[in-house]
């Protein structure tokens, strides 16, 4: 556990936040939070609860830095180690862990873990540390005995881990990055009691190991409410107490609001909260008086239990440390000692260190500080408190655990920064590879459709025969029918995939593990191989069961049309999909879209109404159709059945079929489409991005 016996939290201190959202219905800002203050500290878990609605989510947004609604106004000031936050810098040492589970079903937990390793941790760590690292979060999160088990979908019939063990390794795969400081949304809905409680308790033993710990909570019971060590209980967006969860009875007592014996004091908060008439302005003012002494009352005893951690592990344990830490400080910066233990650091001078292992900058925010710090301090909020968020003056971190360095000033996060898109496309090729093979109920419903269809169509035209008006007709038939049964299928598969992949493709490139070039190349690097893996499986079947020409290149030249036939389909359904918000609407989209361009590819009507040749002149099915009926009948000789007279094929298909263009002038068009649907895929992508779709 070497690696992670180093960890330091990150003192956070937010003042005077306050945060409204546009009111569609009077045209006004909305105020969602009201003069928020607090404190969250290294080595302790901060409870955040409220009612539904409070604004717990929404202050856990604002500390993590990820809140970006539009036309909101976020304006206060948050202090990360006595300075103002630099948002970019604070994600490389933060993590948030959502309140839905988005992991991939068809990988292991250590599968999983590897991955967000490969992709969060720079290149330049060796891959023997990234499995160590890996192998320490399985530890430390008490996943070693299901480590090696699917995480599993219920939905698609993949047994997998419990509903607890898919929350922690959800925290896991923040975790392998080491951060600092967490923060949890909700990390024990959903689960039954005693799940709740394991991942709370282990949520305590990584605030232990000396990490700052934030989550909301909903409903916890008194197990799971003696794990706390801070408590922030807020209401219709304002706070209502916010100190040590040990003083809040007594808070509450002060205030007129006794909590009953052998009540859970939660239940009883809430019920005071929701139920009582004023007690909400009673206690948020009373909060108001007292704020600053039960804050440092917090701080205080965070101190304590720090220290008695002691300098092993977690925490701002001892006075080598700070030693440490200024050696490595720039000369700029102002360090102001407040006790054995602990400085406060604040100024903006160079970051730089010297790297040694360990190294950690030990802060006291300002509700702590002296009076040398407060100045500093006061001055920097008298710059920051008026101004939005974003726009407190930028400020160099320190990375902690081995490395002491600057947080990047660029726009890349450092862990995007440090892995090449060749790495990046490799990870998630692997990971998208193991999807499709290790998900049963999609291999088996892709292997039986396209086996069932290539027999069900072979004994319907069971070796053709060559007399005119039967075995042209067939034949024709039999392509075209070939088609509007596989243009389907690809296309449905990618709708269908797209409703799991979404979640967590935007939870990654909210991330920015990777970007969606990454994503488009890895996706089909695999898609491409498996597609043409099913047309030589369906076609192996059906081209001489029914009875095409026999010959090698006849069958290789079904083949390559048939592959390009499905790489554009399944292009077809992956922007219907990106383009709607919910997979129902994206089959009623690719519904629509695949009956129009089977209407006029030329085989249900001889003519084709001029308004709606463009459709004809657009649609792959023309050009597929066309090239592989001018490949057969251009080696076919038919006979009439009563003269006995030969026609040669070329001559027996009815001009409505023909594009004017030869074989090969139809195939290259084909192709093409195929670099067309590609591009526009990947644009759909993109778009889909920025547009929030994804
Ligand atoms: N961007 C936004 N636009 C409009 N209203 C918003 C926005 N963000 C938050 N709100 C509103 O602010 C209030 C607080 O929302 P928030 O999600 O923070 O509450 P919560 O305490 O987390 O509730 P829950 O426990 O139900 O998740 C809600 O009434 C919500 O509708």
């Amino acid at each position: 556990m070497a690696h992670l016996e180093h960890i330091r939290g990150a003192f956070i201190e937010w003042q005077d936040v306050n945060f409204s959202v546009p009111d569609r219905s009077t045209g006004h800002q909305k105020r969602i939070l009201t003069d928020m203050h607090g404190l969250a500290q290294p080595g302790r878990l901060l409870a955040i609860m409220g009612p539904s609605g409070a604004g717990k989510s929404t202050l856990l947004d604002i500390l993590a830095g990820n809140s970006s609604s539009r036309g909101a106004t976020c304006k206060g000031l948050i202090l990360v180690d006595g300075s103002p936050r630099n948002v970019r810098a604070f994600r490389v040492i933060s993590c948030y862990v959502q309140q839905k589970d988005v992991l991939m079903s068809s990988a292991t937990v250590r599968e999983v873990l590897l991955t967000s390793a490969l992709l969060k941790l720079p290149r330049s760590v060796p891959l023997s540390r990234k499995r160590a690292l890996v192998e320490d979060t399985i530890r430390e999160l008490d996943l070693a005995s299901c480590a090696d088990t699917l995480i599993g979908d219920e939905t698609i019939g993949l047994k997998g881990v419990s509903g607890g063990q898919k929350r922690r390794v959800s925290v896991g795969v923040e975790l392998v990055k080491d951060p600092r400081i967490l923060f949890l949304d909700e990390p024990s809905s959903g689960l039954d009691s005693e799940m709740a409680l394991s991942v709370v308790t282990t949520l305590v033993r990584l605030a232990r190991k000396g990490r700052t710990v934030v989550c909301t909570i909903h409903q916890p019971n008194s197990d799971i409410t003696e794990c706390f060590d801070d408590f922030l209980l807020l209401s219709s967006g304002r706070t209502v107490y916010g100190g040590l969860w040990s003083g809040a009875v007594d808070f509450f007592a002060r205030n007129g609001f006794s909590c009953p014996a052998f009540k859970n004091p939660t239940d009883y908060f809430m019920s005071v909260v929701t139920r009582e008439e004023g007690a909400v302005e009673t206690l948020a003012t009373a909060y108001g008086k007292v704020r600053l002494d039960l804050l440092q009352q917090m701080a205080a005893v965070g101190r304590r239990s720090r220290l008695e951690v002691g300098g092993g592990s977690g925490g701002d344990s001892g006075g080598d440390d700070v030693a440490i830490n200024l050696r490595g400080m720039g000369t700029e910066d102002v360090c102001v000692l407040h006790d054995a233990a602990a400085a406060v650091v604040a100024g903006g001078g160079d970051g730089g260190g010297d790297g040694s292992v360990g190294v950690s900058a030990v802060v006291i925010p300002s509700v702590l500080g002296q009076d040398s710090s407060r100045e500093v301090l006061q001055q920097r909020q008298r710059q920051g408190a008026a101004a939005p968020l974003e726009a407190v003056p930028e400020r160099r971190v320190l990375v902690l655990d081995g490395e002491v360095g600057e947080a990047p000033a660029a726009e890349e996060p450092a862990q995007m920064a440090g892995v090449p898109l060749w790495f990046q496309v490799y990870v998630l090729s692997v990971r998208y590879w193991r999807t499709w093979i290790r998900n049963p109920v999609m291999m088996a419903s892709e292997l039986v459709q396209y086996i069932f269809t290539a027999i069900f169509i072979g004994l319907m035209y069971c070796r053709f025969n060559n007399v005119f008006g039967e075995g042209d007709y067939n034949r024709i038939s039999c392509i075209w029918f070939s088609f509007a049964i596989l243009c389907f299928t690809p296309s449905y598969t990618a709708v269908t995939n797209w409703a799991s992949e979404r979640l967590l493709l935007k939870r990654e490139l909210g991330q920015r593990l990777y970007g969606i070039t990454a994503y488009y190349l890895a996706r089909y690097s695999v898609l491409v191989p498996f597609q043409m893996a099913q047309c030589l499986l369906f076609l192996a079947v059906m081209y001489f069961f029914a009875g095409f020409q026999a010959s090698v290149t006849g069958f290789f030249t079904f083949f390559a049309v048939f592959s390009m036939f499905q790489i554009i389909s399944e292009g077809v359904g992956a922007c219907c999909a990106v383009a709607t918000r919910t997979p129902t609407s994206s089959v009623i989209l690719l519904t629509f879209v695949l009956l129009v361009l089977l209407a006029f590819s030329g085989f249900l009507t001889t003519t084709v109404p001029v308004y709606f040749r463009w459709i004809h002149k657009v649609s792959y099915l023309t050009y597929a159709f066309s090239a592989l009926v001018e490949r057969e009948f251009s080696h076919v000789t038919f006979y009439d059945d009563t003269t006995g007279e030969a026609i040669p094929g070329v001559e027996a298909y009815p001009a409505s079929l023909r594009t004017g263009l030869s074989y090969s002038q139809n195939v290259g068009i084909l192709a093409g489409q195929v670099g067309g649907m590609e591009v526009v895929k990947f644009l759909a992508f993109n778009l889909a991005y920025r547009m929030n779709l994804i």
